[in-house]
């Protein structure tokens, strides 16, 4: 666990130096439309170092998102020198006198293109989440995860400019990250080892405040309830979401986060319900969900498909999902998929 946290730390330092002075150039657009920024290069670069360095003599096995293809052409190299620089800034910090050349970097990046699976131990990272909110100066998170025989074991979510206190409805906004970041009550890392609960603490400065054990919400009634979704209404559908809200009769309006934030806001009671329903061709993928799942299940809560069966992070890189996401404390977990059943059936 301490690497773990070590990791995702240092990745979200890189991180929020980056997204201080993003500019057009370090941000290239994937095929399938969705943006990568020299931080998702760099952080998963910095988290698979440092998981590597504190294990050396086994070979890491890592799920995750990004890979060195795009980086590889000559089109990328002006990017490669800029994320080589970068790692290096951080890496010179955690181990004085060691530096990368681009070739490692490159390799570093491509120890994540392992399949995961249901026997062995495979880490799960998605090292940006919500890089559209990371490039919109909204809200994203360092989202690493553990897989044991086929189960999310560890979870570690950093989260940048996530207010350590109350979350008001425009933290997720545009713009949040300028208001936000810096400020000493910002910035928060979840973290939960299966079995031992959920935690947070402050991300930079540890040891200034313990860890604190959060849990869910304890709610029963969709009136009480806040509800979370994706910013992005591509990713997720805002008017699937406030049909099931309406039939539970909740009142709030959502509060729109992007990126497994709002796992960690489930966790800690800040928000009550997510949900989840990308258009029907869409697969989701292990990194976007293993770290949020263990952190909210062991804060009590249920994170489950659109039929309430628990999701299964056994099957490769994907996930296999009846319609969408659901998580929520139990007893409104309960009513949701029962109101999934009759707004949002199967097709
Ligand atoms: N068309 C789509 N439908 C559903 N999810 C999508 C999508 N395109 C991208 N995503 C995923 O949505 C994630 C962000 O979720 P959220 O909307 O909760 O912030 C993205 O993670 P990355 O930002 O790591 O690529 C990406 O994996
Ligand atoms: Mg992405
Ligand atoms: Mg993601
Ligand atoms: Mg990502």
């Amino acid at each position: 666990m301490a690497s773990a946290k070590e990791a995702v730390r240092l990745a979200s330092r890189l991180c929020q130096e980056v997204q201080r002075q993003l500019s057009a150039e370090e941000r290239v657009d994937k095929k399938d439309d969705s943006p990568v920024t020299v931080a998702d290069y760099g952080a998963q670069v910095v988290v698979a170092w440092t998981l590597q360095r504190a294990d050396p003599s086994t070979r890491l096995s890592m799920v995750a998102e990004e890979d060195s293809t795009e980086l590889r052409t000559p089109a990328g190299r002006p990017m490669l020198d800029r994320i080589t620089a970068l790692v290096n800034s951080v890496v010179a910090a955690a181990a004085p006198g060691e530096v990368l050349s681009p070739e490692q970097v490159l390799d570093i990046i491509d120890l994540g293109a392992s399949q995961g699976g249901p026997s062995g131990r495979h880490w799960v990272l998605d090292p940006i989440d919500g890089t559209r909110g990371f490039v919109g100066m909204r809200q994203y998170s360092v989202c690493l995860g553990m897989l044991q025989d086929g189960e999310v074991v560890l979870g570690v979510l950093g989260c940048p400019n996530l207010p350590q206190g109350p979350v008001g409805d425009d933290d997720g906004a545009t713009g949040s990250a300028q208001r936000l970041s810096g400020d000493a009550d910002v910035g928060c890392l979840f973290f939960s080892e299966r079995g031992q609960g959920a935690w947070v603490e402050p991300l930079q400065n540890a040891g200034d405040a313990a860890p604190a054990q959060v849990r869910v919400a304890e709610v029963t009634e969709g009136a009480e309830a806040r509800f979370m979704e994706s910013v992005e209404s591509r990713h997720s559908s805002h008017s699937i979401n406030a049909a099931l809200a309406r039939e539970l009769g909740v009142v709030r309006p959502p509060l729109r986060m992007d990126s497994q934030v709002k796992y960690g806001l489930l966790s800690r009671g800040c928000g009550t319900i997510f949900m989840r329903f990308p258009p029907a061709t869409y697969k989701e993928k292990i990194w976007d969900h293993a770290a949020g799942f263990v952190i909210v299940e062991e804060a009590g809560g249920r994170v489950t498909d659109a039929a309430g069966v628990r999701l299964d992070f056994s099957k490769g890189r994907f996930l296999a999902l009846d319609r969408g996401i659901i998580a929520a404390p139990p007893a409104l977990h309960e009513k949701l998929v029962a109101a999934a059943a009759k707004v949002a059936p199967k097709a």
